[in-house]
């Protein structure tokens, strides 16, 4: 949608040090709304019955309509499930074609991605490092620090949306485990083809 009405100037606050905003709500996932993602299931519905905080986001709130740029701040919380590492749900964009950039604030992990005809690809989060998710890939942030949280700062374009239903159906090819104290990232021994 387009308009020529005049529009305010919207001001929003979150901690580049934090990663929380003062003034919008945290959006929250717990392990009991993605215990079926990891690997060991048996592992995830233990932590689901305490109902362990995995990540949160502050969504700030932009129109989802093309020429807006949506953005906010993601806490992906150190722990793991088993051996594999906390991370986010992960999605495609609903309009697929379309792009997304994170930068790292703090803390240590992976963006995982991967698109519809079986590319993968990830790359390193370290603080003071952008990743540029390329259009047409799923991702998913993953923390590989043992106890620090992954803070993010991510934007995208307004209309892009969210596809969760792959995903949630089939999961990444890949997934991210500890193996001799590090991570490694093997193949998801649940995802079908
Ligand atoms: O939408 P998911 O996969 O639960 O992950 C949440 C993260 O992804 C975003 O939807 C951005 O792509 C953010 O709101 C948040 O950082
Ligand atoms: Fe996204």
């Amino acid at each position: 949608m387009s308009t020529t009405a005049p529009r305010p100037a919207v001001v929003t606050d979150f901690s580049l040090v934090t990663g929380l905003s003062r003034t919008r709500k945290p959006l929250q996932r717990r392990m009991s709304a993605m215990a079926g993602m990891y690997a060991d299931q048996r592992a995830a519905e233990r932590l689901a019955e305490e109902d362990v905080l995995v990540y949160e986001f502050f969504d700030m709130g932009v129109p989802q309509s093309s020429g807006e740029v949506a953005y906010g701040t993601s806490i992906t919380y150190p722990g793991k499930v088993g051996d594999e590492y906390f991370m986010t749900k992960g999605h495609f964009h609903s309009v697929l074609d379309t792009a997304e950039i994170y930068y790292c604030l703090r803390g240590r992990g992976l963006m995982m991605m991967e698109n519809p005809e079986g590319d993968v690809q990830w790359q390193e989060f370290t603080p003071g490092q952008g990743v540029y998710v390329p259009g047409r890939y799923a991702h998913r942030s993953i923390n590989t620090s043992p106890d620090e949280p992954l803070i993010t700062f991510f934007a995208f374009p307004g209309h892009a949306g969210h596809d969760y239903g792959t995903i949630e159906s089939k999961g990444f090819r890949k997934i991210v485990v500890e193996r001799d104290g590090a991570p490694a990232v093997v193949d998801n021994p649940k995802w079908a083809r």
